[in-house]
Formats: structure tokens, sequence, C-alpha cells
């Protein structure tokens, strides 16, 4: 299994991205923020948990992320490998992914960072805010509130994977094109 952790701020493109990453290297991918957003639609029990979380643009507690988690990736027991976006977004996250992914004899073989300015990227979140129907897209105040906990809880992450050699940042500027070669080179390059 070639595990990727598609990593980066709000806006930055992991999503786009793993819908080409996906087909070209037939990977599994999983966004957190996709399959919560199905739990809210489908007002399950999760969503309904989540829901003030998300709306605010606040992280779902950890517990109740990493469980859900778990459950997408025992889903595809036969799989050449995940592609993670949106997870782990924590420590502790990161730390749960390494025990889960040794219970099943594997590992994460990188991660992967989409890199831009927050200026960049609050604009991008607007534009999207204006279609996508994504309440914590709408509002500059929520955006703002998502860029403070990604500085406070996912940017130290990047210390976690530095220290083990598996931490590629990449140029987030560009054609969506020019951006998939970069993670591509990074890829073929594990
Ligand atoms: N790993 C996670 N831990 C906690 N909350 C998460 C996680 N992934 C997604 N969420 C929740 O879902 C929301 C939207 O996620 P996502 O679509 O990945 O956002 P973004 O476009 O901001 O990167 C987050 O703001 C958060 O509330």
């Amino acid at each position: 299994m070639t595990n990727i952790v598609l990593f980066g701020k709000p806006g930055a493109g992991k999503g786009t991205q793993a819908e080409f990453l996906k087909e070209k290297y037939k990977l599994t991918h999983i966004s957190t923020g996709d399959v919560f957003r199905f739990n809210l639609k489908n007002d399950t029990e999760l969503g309904k948990q989540a829901r003030v979380f998300m709306d605010a643009g606040d992280l779902v507690p950890d517990e109740l992320t990493t469980k859900m988690l778990i459950d997408e990736v025992n889903k595809h027991p036969n799989t050449n490998g995940i592609l993670f976006d949106g997870y782990p977004r924590t420590l502790s996250q990161s730390v749960a992914l390494d025990e889960f992914l040794t219970s099943i004899n594997s590992k994460v073989a990188a991660t992967i960072a989409l890199e831009a300015d927050d200026e960049i990227l609050i604009q991008r979140l607007l534009e999207r805010g204006k279609t996508s129907g994504r309440i914590d897209d709408q509002d500059e105040e929520k955006i703002r509130n998502r860029y403070q906990e990604y500085n406070e809880k996912t940017a130290p992450l990047m210390d976690y994977y530095k220290a083990q050699g598996k931490f590629f940042p990449v140029n987030g500027i560009g054609s969506i094109a020019e951006i998939t070669d970069r993670v591509s080179a990074v890829i073929d390059n594990l």
C-alpha cells in the first residue's frame, strides 16, 4: 500500500489534486471533509454531532474524526493505497493514523504539502463559497477561524513528518496540471 497524506491549508487545492492523483496512481481518495458533508446532508448521527463544529469552521473532535476515518479505510481492504485528504489535522490524529496503519502492516509513505499564501487562499475560498453551498466558505470570519485552527493545530504536523523524513512541500500556485506534475514528481521518487 502506498499511502499519501495530502497536506495544506484550507483552499490549497487538496481536493482538486486528489481527483487527478487517484486516477493516475489508482489510489483510494478519502476526504474527511467530504465524508462529513455526506453525513450532514443525510442527517446521520455522525452528521448531527459534526455539524456545529463544521459550520463554525472549528475542527471536529479527534475521537469522532478518527473513528470515522478508520471506518472509511476499512471499507477498502484491497486498495493499492489511500490518498488522505483532510486527515490528519492534529498531532493526536497523526499518532492515531500511524498506530492504525501499523496495525494493518502499513504506513504513511509521504506527506505532500501544497503551499500558497493565506490571502490568495482566502480569496479562493470566498469565490468557492458563491457556488459550493458550503456555509464555512461564505463568511470571511469563519474562513479566518479555519486558518487559526490550521495554524494552531495542524501546522505542527509539519515537524512531525519532517522528523520522519516524510515531508515534501510543493508550490501550490500554478495551473492544476502543473501542480499535478509537481506532486507526481514526489510520488514517482518514493
Ligand atoms: N481531520 C479532521 N479533523 C477535524 N475536523 C475535520 C477534519 N477534516 C475535516 N474536518 C471538518 O470538516 C470541515 C471541512 O473540511 P474540508 O472540506 O477538508 O475543509 P477545507 O476546505 O477547509 O480544507 C473542517 O473545517 C472541519 O470542521
